[in-house]
Order: C-alpha cells, then sequence, then structure tokens
C-alpha cells in the first residue's frame, strides 16, 4: 500500500468523468462499477444484501435460500454466489443503469487481492458504523481505495441502533476525507434507510468507465473460484476491447494462451454471454483445472491482436507465515498429501513442501499469507478433507546470510544454521496502525514497545480519536498481539498493518527438551533480548498443557547447549481407572472412551505423550 495519498484529495476523480473518449458507447454511460469498504462488522453484508434486494436481484426468498444454500453448494462446487462480484440492474429516472457490485475479503492477509478488486472499480461506499465511528481498518482501505483513484461515497451505517453517534460521526469522516456534511449519506442495512439514496448517489457520483472498445483486449482478473466441474472460474473486468466466447486468450504474466469456452457475466449465478464488452465485469472459463495457473493481478489480452502492455501492479502473492502441519496418525501422511493437492487447487496462496519432523515424522511446512489464512485452511482440511492435524508453531521467514556470504531463507527453525556459521539474520518488519480513544495511548505503548516496536507518529484524527504509527517486527505480531492489545484497551483500540521491508536482528533458536530429549516440532526462532523470558513461560505452560504420566517428566528450554528454564511434571501416582474397580463398568468405559478422544491430538514423543495444544503453547504464554 502506498501511504503517500492524502485523505482530502478524493474529489479529484472528477476529471474521469470529464475526459470520456469520443468513441464512448452508451452501454459503458450506463455502466458503473463499485465496491463497499469498511471496517470488520460495519455492516458490508449487510448493505449488500439490501442493494440486490431493492434492486431485485435477489428476491427476498432468493435471499433466505441462498444463504442456506451457500455452504452446500459451496463445498459441492466451490461457486461463492454473493461475494466476488454481482450484477445490478438499476432504474433511475427513466433510464436503465448496470451496477457491478465488487466484493473485497476485507481482511490484511488478503489485502493483495483487494487492492486488485478495488483496482477494477470506479467508485467505493465506506461505510462507517454509527456507533463505533472510524476504526483502523476503516482509514486502511480508505487509503487503498484512494490509490485507486476511486470516487470515495461515504456512509454512516446502522442509524437505526440506540448507540448511533450521527454527528460524531460525521464530523470523524469530514475531519479524515476532508468531504462536506451533505456529501454523506444515512443508511441502515437492517431497516433498508438510505438504500435508495446509496443507489442514486452510485448512479450520480461514481464516473462511467473509459476504455477503447476497439484497442487490444485488456482484461483484469481480480479473483477466481474454483468448481470441481467446470475447472477455475476467473472474474475479470474488461479495460479495453471486447472478450467474445471462442477467443483464443494470453494470459499475459504466466504467459499460457487458453480457448474461452464461455464468457458471461455474474448475476445471482453465471450467466453465459456471447461477449463481454469494455467496461464490464465478467467471468471466463477455459478449462484450467488449478488455481496456481490464474493470479490475480494478471491481464487477459487475445493471442492474436495482443496488447503491447499489461495492466500493472502484478504481483506474486507472498506467503508471511509458516508452520508445520502433520498428520496425528503417522500412516496418514499419504492421505494427508492429497488432500493438500486438492486443497491448493484452490487456493493458490497455500504453500507446501514436505518436511520431516524427528518428533512428528512426514508432514508439511506451510506458508500463509497470515494467521487467518493459517486457521482456514486447518478448518478447512479438517472439515472438508476430514483430516485430523497437528499444526505446530507459527513463524515468520527470515533470512540468514552465513559466513561465506550464502543467503538463505529460513522457513523453519530447524533449517536454521548453526550460529558458528552464521554472519547476520534478518526479519521482516510491519508499519502498523492502532486508532484509539487517548485514555489508553499509555497501555498501547507499553504493549508497543515491549514487542519491540518503534513509534513513528502519533496524530489526533479528532479530539477524541487519535491515531498512532509504529514500526514492528512481524514476528511480534503473529503471536498474541492482537488478543493483548484488544485486554489493554478493553476492545476500543484497531489494529491494521502492512509489510515494509527485512531488517538486521539478534535472532537465536531456542530449543525444547522432554526428559532430555529434543522436540524439533516445538523449537522457536526469537530474539534475543526475548529468549530467556519466552523459554521460562513455555516451560510453565507446557507444565500445565502436558498430561502427567506414571513417571517424571522434565521440561526444559535451552539456548544451544546452555538450559536457560526448567519445569518438572511429578509422575502420578495412580490409575485414572482404579477408583472405578469393581465398580460401574459403565462409568469406567466412559471414561476410557473420554481418554481415547483426547489421545486423539496426541503424540508419542519419546515416552512422553503431546497433545496438540502443547505444540501450539506458544500462542498462549501467560505474562
Ligand atoms: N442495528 C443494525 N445492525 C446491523 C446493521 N447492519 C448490520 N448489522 C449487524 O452488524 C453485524 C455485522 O454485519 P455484517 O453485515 O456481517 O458486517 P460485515 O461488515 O459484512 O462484516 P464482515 O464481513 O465480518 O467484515 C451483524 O450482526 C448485523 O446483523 C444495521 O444497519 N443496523
Amino acid at each position: 500500500m502506498r501511504l503517500e495519498s492524502k485523505p482530502g484529495d478524493w474529489q479529484q476523480n472528477e476529471k474521469l468523468t470529464c475526459s470520456l473518449p469520443v468513441f464512448y458507447p452508451i452501454f459503458m454511460k450506463h455502466t458503473r462499477n463499485f465496491c463497499i469498504i469498511a471496517h470488520i462488522d460495519h455492516g458490508k453484508s449487510t448493505l449488500a444484501d439490501r442493494l440486490l434486494e431493492h434492486t431485485k436481484t435477489i428476491s427476498e426468498r432468493e435471499m433466505q435460500a441462498q444463504v442456506l444454500d451457500d455452504m452446500d453448494l459451496e463445498r459441492e462446487k466451490g461457486i461463492t454466489i454473493k461475494s466476488h462480484a454481482i450484477q445490478m440492474d438499476y432504474h433511475y429516472n427513466g433510464e436503465k443503469y448496470t451496477l457491478n457490485l465488487i466484493d473485497t475479503p476485507g481482511h490484511v492477509d488478503f489485502s493483495y487481492e483487494v487492492s486488485r478488486a478495488l483496482a477494477a472499480c470506479e467508485g467505493a461506499l465506506l461505510l462507517v458504523d454509527a456507533a463505533q465511528g472510524i476504526q483502523a481498518q476503516t482509514i486502511s482501505n480508505l487509503y487503498l481505495a484512494l490509490d485507486n483513484d476511486l470516487e470515495i461515497i461515504p456512509v454512516i451505517n446502522k442509524i437505526d441502533m440506540d448507540g448511533a453517534m450521527i454527528e460524531v460521526v460525521k464530523d470523524q469522516i469530514i475531519e479524515l476525507i476532508g468531504c462536506k456534511d451533505e456529501d454523506i449519506l444515512l443508511a441502515s442495512g437492517k431497516t433498508g434507510i438510505g438504500i435508495e439514496e446509496i443507489l442514486q448517489a452510485i448512479v450520480q457520483r461514481v464516473p462511467a468507465p473509459t476504455g477503447d472498445p476497439e484497442a487490444p483486449l485488456q482484461a483484469l482478473i481480480f479473483d477466481s473460484v474454483f468448481n470441481s466441474f467446470r475447472g477455475i472460474i476467473a472474474y475479470f473486468r474488461v479495460y479495453n476491447g471486447t472478450i467474445k466466447k471462442g477467443d483464443k486468450v494470453r494470459f499475459m504474466n504466466t504467459g499460457e494462451d487458453y480457448e474461452a469456452d464461455e464468457v458471461g457475466i455474474l448475476k445471482l449465478g453465471l450467466q453465459a454471454r456471447s461477449q463481454v464488452d469494455t467496461g464490464d465485469v465478467g467471468y471466463i472459463i477455459t478449462g484450467i483445472k488449478t488455481a496456481k495457473d490464474v493470479k490475480v493481478g494478471d491481464t487477459i489480452t487475445l493471442t492474436k491482436n495482443q496488447a503491447t502492455e499489461a495492466i500493472n501492479g502484478f504481483e506474486e502473492v507472498k506467503p508471511m507465515v509458516f508452520a508445520g502441519i502433520f498428520p496425528v496418525v503417522t500412516d496418514d501422511f499419504e492421505e494427508l498429501r492429497e488432500c493438500m493437492d486438492k486443497l491448493q487447487l484452490n487456493d493458490a496462496s497455500l504453500t507446501y513442501e514436505t518436511e520431516t519432523s524427528q518428533a512428528l515424522g512426514f508432514g508439511f511446512r506451510c506458508g500463509f499469507l497470515g494467521m487467518l489464512h493459517m486457521e482456514i485452511i486447518q478448518e478447512r482440511l479438517e472439515r472438508e478433507f476430514n483430516q485430523t492435524v497437528i499444526t505446530t508453531v507459527p513463524n515468520v521467514s527470515f533470512v540468514a546470510y552465513t559466513t561465506r556470504n550464502e543467503k538463505l531463507i529460513v522457513n523453519n527453525p530447524a533449517e536454521m544454521p548453526d550460529p558458528s556459521k552464521i554472519d547476520r539474520v534478518e526479519e521482516p518488519f510491519i508499519r502498523a496502525q492502532i486508532i484509539s480513544t487517548p485514555d489508553y495511548i499509555g497501555n498501547i505503548m507499553t504493549l508497543c514497545l515491549g514487542k519491540r516496536g518503534m513509534l513513528i507518529n502519533q496524530s489526533y484524527l479528532t479530539p477524541t480519536r487519535v491515531e498512532l504509527i509504529f514500526e514492528m517486527p512481524l514476528a511480534e505480531i503473529v503471536f498474541d498481539f492482537y488478543d493483548k492489545l484488544k485486554s489493554s484497551t478493553r476492545g476500543y483500540a484497531s489494529f491494521d498493518y502492512h509489510p515494509l521491508d527485512y531488517r538486521q536482528s539478534d535472532i537465536v533458536k531456542m530449543d525444547i527438551l522432554l526428559n532430555g530429549d529434543k522436540v524439533d516440532a516445538l523449537s522457536a526462532l526469537i530474539h534475543r533480548s526475548r529468549a530467556e523470558d519466552f523459554g521460562r513461560k513455555l516451560c510453565t505452560k507446557l507444565k500445565e498443557l502436558l498430561p502427567r504420566q506414571q513417571f517424571m517428566i522434565a521440561i526444559q528450554a535451552a539456548l544451544g547447549s546452555k538450559i536457560v528454564a526448567r519445569e518438572t511434571i511429578s509422575a502420578m501416582r495412580k490409575d485414572v481407572t482404579a477408583k472405578c474397580y469393581g465398580g460401574d463398568i459403565s462409568r469406567k468405559r466412559k471414561l476410557l472412551e473420554k481418554q481415547k478422544e483426547g489421545k486423539k491430538r496426541m503424540r508419542q514423543i519419546g515416552n512422553v505423550e503431546v497433545p496438540q495444544e502443547a505444540f501450539l503453547a506458544v500462542l498462549k504464554l501467560n505474562d
């Protein structure tokens, strides 16, 4: 994200409406491409539903049915109907307009995809919750929209709520984007207030798309979905030219040629058309079977009559967080591999390679866009593929330079070379933006400085809202930062971050030993200043999480050969079922079954049984 864009520049987009080319056809004049941006839970989905209902794109009955159908359909066919993009017809002043609503994923893990979706629009509805006011993602999404030169329509949403502070939030918005009082719309996605005004504003204020229908085809891919019958369906926005069914097309960044088996527009489902024109949003099916071959941000052109340039801004999305995923039962490794292969077919941003751990056997080292992405993948493996897996400590990607000046990318603590062979290590830094009421500045500073953050800027957005900008190591955010921020500000602070660069850092490897055996899956890479404290807390947490056994268990944390912390779990004296002997047999069975259930996610390491929670203990360290 470029941060140079200044809030207040927002009205400059008028230039777009005035510079229409002479060949500007009527269908483009009546097209509007827009998205809805907001902080999480400010009511995006609910408002989108009302827009679809109001324009009769989806009837009330379908809306109900749709919500119910969605999960099954998505599972069976991989089609997401309401998200991604949908076209509405809207009649205004006796003329029919085509409004394309492009949905954005909204979470920082997927911010590259958000920026591509925004690039396919000319305008954005900026929703702000009337009770909560401006939050961190309101601002970061606004900046993304400004970077893409979008016309911003500010909307105060949820005005039906008792706690709505319309005037206060109006002032916040005026301060932030420099608009006029009358530019701000008032709405409630729940009751339907303001929906007609929003649709009118989209037609009146969002510029119609520009472009040359006669020029060579340039269509930007802003999203793709996987359909098990039809392969990958790519969603695009046509900037110049026309795409027709049967055309031979080229994906400019991957350099691959395909045939357009089907093209069309996105209504409640896919609607095939003979062609999709300049300025419009549509889909293409080419028989591509894997998500890897369709990259968000790529440009589609024709094989003959190619565009000379791709639409700029294509970027390979890089994983930010890495963790091991292992089958609970070692024999299930091949089955897990098949599931990972299938999962990657429809999620190109998941990367994985085989990993061997002494403790856990064969598994995969996976790369994720962020912690949310990691949770989603784990959940999908369990729900859709019925796998029971153990996930290990997540870590960021470090860069180690050896004394021979080789550069190594370290995505796994086990790959970190011996300290004697390392010249220096670099770690990724992020720019964190925190917005809060001024009462909590002290707590936020303590938290962020404790996480090796540096305060870069502090500014008051309004007298009651302060924005703090820090530069911090990504590794510090990955663990428990967000929860800590919420608890130290009683939920008042909101937070967003963006990657910055790699910086030299004193990183060491912390090993954990159980009864003297090093458990590689519990190793972590950590800053030296935090290592001893981290080791102590981790040992204490592991003591809580490891079940007692018939013998004593020593838990040790070590930096190289130096033990920095130790805890002991004493031996269990009695058999858990002993008290049931001679008693009720069904009670005994229940107890044994309960134990079996608990074993599901246990791994035997040496002679110690380690439950899944222990592998992620790092995420739950006490203060
Ligand atoms: N009172 C009131 N509640 C609303 C309104 N719009 C949405 N909500 C509620 O606010 C919550 C969040 O709404 P969503 O539409 O899911 O918000 P969202 O921005 O799409 O959320 P994410 O997709 O999670 O970012 C839900 O519980 C809604 O019922 C509104 O206009 N008034």
